[in-house]
């Protein structure tokens, strides 16, 4: 299990950190992400259950995810092994999926299914919603939200599409693209957060955290 703790940015390094992140995540954007806040953080992926009933809506899905993110590794961890010199304790869950039609996609889970998914998307318009959850050790003090960003997805032809997926991007990210990466290309536009298409809506992020007393920027 991997236990990293980011030191806090330039700009707030000079105040005593307001409170303690705890990541509950495995992803790399999720990390590079969240330093953005500039508070310390530890990183701590979670092992929770993924699956969801038919039936749900994306925005339930997300929500419920980040909520069984943060919970499995608030519950897992020792409080003290997770308490930085900050005065709270703050996991962070955050779930990503893709919407077509009011239709929920994952993540692909072979080359064959990225391929049927970009296929799907390219052309038009879908959603992307990222729920996060911010859960206090301690406290118990729980908020959720979700962010909905719409991307429109160019034109593109299978061969497009193919030469996408063997490059291997595709295979851990919701609607088998990544905005950050070789996916830009494909995308033509954007109405909302790119950050939350990326996996966290950082600005969410910081206004969900003002009703636990923390101030940013
Ligand atoms: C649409 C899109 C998704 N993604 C990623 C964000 C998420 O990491 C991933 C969706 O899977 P998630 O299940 O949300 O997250 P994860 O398994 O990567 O990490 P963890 O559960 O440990 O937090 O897709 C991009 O990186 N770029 C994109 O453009």
């Amino acid at each position: 299990m991997t236990s990293n703790v980011t030191k806090t940015s330039s700009s707030h390094s000079a105040e005593a950190a307001q409170a303690t992140l705890v990541l509950a995540s495995s992803s790399p954007r999720r990390q590079e992400l969240i330093a953005k806040l500039g508070l310390p953080v530890i990183v701590r992926p979670s092992d929770a259950d993924e699956t969801t009933p038919a039936g749900w809506s994306p925005a339930t899905i997300v929500e419920e995810l980040s909520v069984r993110k943060a919970k499995a590794v608030a519950e897992a961890a020792d409080p003290s092994e997770l308490k930085g010199s900050a005065p709270l304790t703050i996991v962070v869950g955050s779930d990503t999926i893709v919407a077509l039609d009011g239709e929920a996609m994952g993540k692909p889970k072979d080359k064959a299914d990225a391929e049927a998914m970009l296929a799907r998307l390219q052309g038009r318009s879908h959603e992307v919603y990222t729920g996060v959850t911010l859960l206090e050790i301690g406290t118990g003090q729980a908020v959720t939200r979700h962010n909905v960003t719409k991307v429109r997805m160019r034109t593109l032809t299978a061969e497009q599409i193919r030469r996408y997926v063997e490059t291997g991007e595709p295979m851990d990210k919701a609607g088998a693209y990544g905005i950050q990466g070789g996916g830009a290309l494909l995308v033509e536009g954007i109405d909302g957060d790119f950050y939350s298409v990326m996996g966290l809506p950082v600005s969410l992020v910081a206004e969900m955290l003002e009703p636990f007393g923390i101030a940013l920027p």
